[in-house]
């Protein structure tokens, strides 16, 4: 008696949840969500698995989930067991012949397979792919000092329209194809970005280890206009990765993005609750008109 009065409590809950999350439900359906899961984020298997939940209930209410995702951590510590030194100019891998080799292994491989994986077993069909497949991002090279890093040039999302139609979840690891047969290395906020921009996506989602974009004082900053962000570059406290994470979030909304928003990816269900509640956390960055 005493369990059915709990179960009963818990259907309440549920849905009260149900009817509160109703609303955003159908404002969200057939809508465009692009996901960055950066490297920092992914932890250990219990996030990783919570995350694809996240993304597989997305596409389970109508909604059309991208994942690109990034993966330093796990570059680095194959790099470091290769012997191969690394270093970052404003939050980018400085990447030669030898090393933009290791980080497509690693991206593409162990990194990419992973998160498919994920998503699969949470009864998802995730496809795998890089910038390079499909014809989906074209670079340029960022700066020659800089190596192999590429600036996406020429997206194009037709290969991620398909696998929205047969119901699959595309996770694209941040590679791109130059005009001379090079790989370039792309940052992952960068990748996310210039994809949710082709999409012309609903909502671009930066997913990172730290609650949202964090001012002097160290509170979070929930809505960001883009002088704020400006504001806060010049002065250095908006640095290291958070750098390409706000220059990205200006440049897909620029370039259609309708809002952005940079937030903790480990807190369980963060994708979830920033969709379908008011109880959204991180920092929201977003186009005049939305
Ligand atoms: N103003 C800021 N607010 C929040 N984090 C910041 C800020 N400036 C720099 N950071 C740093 O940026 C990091 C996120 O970037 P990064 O480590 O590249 O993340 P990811 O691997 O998730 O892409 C945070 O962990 C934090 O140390
Ligand atoms: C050019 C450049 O810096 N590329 C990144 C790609 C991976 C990435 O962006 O991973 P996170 O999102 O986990 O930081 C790199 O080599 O580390």
């Amino acid at each position: 008696m005493k369990k059915q009065t709990a179960m009963n409590r818990d259907w309440i809950a549920t849905a009260r949840t149900l009817s509160e999350a109703l609303p955003y439900l159908q404002r969200y359906t057939g809508a465009i969500v692009v996901i960055k899961f950066g490297g920092h984020a992914m932890g250990d298997d219990a996030e990783m698995e919570s995350f694809a939940r996240d993304v597989v209930l997305m596409r389970q209410v109508g909604v059309n989930p991208v994942v690109v995702h990034g993966g330093g951590p796990m570059i680095n510590e194959m790099l470091s067991r290769l012997g191969v030194e690394s270093e970052f100019v404003r939050g980018k891998r400085v990447t030669d012949a030898a090393t933009v080799e290791v980080v497509e292994m690693v991206l593409s491989g162990r990194v990419n397979k992973r998160i498919v994986q994920a998503i699969n077993d949470q009864g998802g069909r995730a496809v795998g792919l890089s910038g390079k497949d499909g014809g989906l991002m074209t670079c340029d090279q960022t700066d020659p000092s800089l190596g192999f890093v590429g600036t996406p040039a020429d997206v194009n999302p037709a290969v991620l329209h398909k696998l929205f139609e047969a119901g699959m979840i595309p996770v694209v690891a941040p590679l791109g194809a130059g005009r001379n047969g090079e790989t370039f290395n792309v940052n992952g906020d960068t990748a996310a970005g210039a994809v949710a921009a082709a999409l012309k996506a609903d909502r671009l989602l930066l997913l990172t280890d730290v609650a949202g974009v964090k001012d002097a004082s160290g509170e979070v900053v929930t809505e960001l206009s883009p002088d704020h962000i400006r504001e806060l570059t010049e002065a250095g406290i908006i640095a290291g990765g958070m750098i390409p994470k706000t220059e990205t979030a200006l440049a897909a909304i620029a370039g259609g993005v309708r809002a952005v928003v940079i937030l903790d990816g480990r807190a369980p269900n963060a994708c979830l609750l920033e969709l379908f509640t008011d109880h959204g956390a991180g920092s929201l960055i977003r186009a005049p008109r939305d």
